[in-house]
């Protein structure tokens, strides 16, 4: 029998099995962890074999991992030198922004992105809380964004408070497996619990687990909205940070530069001086935004542009 793993809480997992029963499975003894850098063998979203467990026939035990198609990680937060596998096999991630209440900078989404580049899972930028704007805002907002759509990224304007809103968002979401990251205060959990009530139960269930003094550490959790559509809420981590990137590989995940990069003069160019450098004549000449040749220059210095 198959499953998708829904939930994880320390040595049990939760799947969902292909008629929609959930299960509470724990994993094979024998289980060999192919990295040892990491530090979860199993994440939300992992689409697993299951085979019934001998001693207890409630039970059923993970006997094997299919291949993952993508996944998030980040360095984990428990085990030093490891890596945690937030979750997997993902079509896309949405990144909850907001414009005043707090205001999401520019330089943040742009982090987010090449996040979602490394990973190779398309990025939505989802815009919450436009009941806030006045219209001309708003068609500002949306000619900033134009820019975003031309990359390719889908960019949405949603109130979490407006029903149809969360209708249309839900068409959105369909068929798909999405995750939902963002800072804190932009509307994330308001979004995910209009789009699964029971996100709702679930956060006091899980302190009622953890009060009884059970070990429960929920990285990331998946709802079901409908047939094959998934959220991942991700409730310790309000942002997605950036992963390890290797600097000489950082102009590879902005579109825009990826497409110039071969049209340098010299091949190790890190397009922040160089003579010959292409990207620059491009930011020169206005065919490549300064938002984002600014945000390039601020991941390449390394700096921890959070705000
Ligand atoms: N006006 C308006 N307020 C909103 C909207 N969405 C959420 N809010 C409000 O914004 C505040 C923050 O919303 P949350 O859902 O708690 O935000 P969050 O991103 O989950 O942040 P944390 O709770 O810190 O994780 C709450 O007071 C919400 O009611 C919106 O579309 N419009
Ligand atoms: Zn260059």
């Amino acid at each position: 029998m198959q499953g998708i793993v829904t939930k994880s809480m320390g040595l049990w997992y939760q799947v969902e099995t292909a008629d929609g029963q959930m299960h509470n499975c724990r994993l094979k003894g024998k289980f060999k962890l192919e990295n040892k850098k990491i530090s979860n063998p199993v994440a939300v979203g992992d689409k697993v074999r299951l085979i019934s467990d001998q001693g207890d026939s409630s039970a059923m035990i993970i006997a094997e991992i299919l291949p993952r198609e993508n996944y998030i990680i980040r360095v984990s937060p428990k085990k030093k030198g490891h890596s945690h596998i937030i979750a997997s096999n993902l079509d896309q991630a949405i990144i909850v922004a907001t414009v005043g209440t707090p205001r999401t900078s520019l330089g943040f989404i742009d982090r987010f992105l090449v996040t979602a580049e490394a990973f190779r899972i398309p990025a939505t930028i989802l815009m919450n809380k436009i009941d806030l704007l006045s219209p001309e805002e708003l068609d500002g907002l949306k000619e900033k964004m134009v820019e975003y759509e031309s990359l390719g990224y889908q960019v949405l304007y949603i109130s979490a408070l407006k029903p149809e809103d969360i209708e249309s968002l839900k068409s959105q979401l369909a068929n798909k497996t999405s995750l939902f990251t963002g800072h804190s205060g932009v509307g994330k959990s308001t979004i995910v619990n209009e789009l699964a009530p029971e996100a709702q139960q679930k956060t006091s269930e899980i302190s009622d687990f953890a009060q009884k003094g059970v070990h429960t550490t929920t990285f990331a959790e998946m709802f079901k909205l409908g047939t094959d559509t998934y959220i991942i809420d991700t409730p310790g981590i309000k942002e997605l940070g950036l992963a390890e990137i290797e600097k000489d590989e950082l102009s590879h995940y902005f579109p825009e530069l990826r497409n110039l990069m071969g049209k340098c003069k010299f091949s190790n160019c890190t397009h922040t001086h160089e003579p010959g450098c292409a990207i620059e004549t491009a930011y020169q000449d206005g065919s490549i935004s300064p938002t984002r040749y600014d945000s390039y220059l601020s991941m390449l210095a390394g700096d921890d542009n959070r705000r």
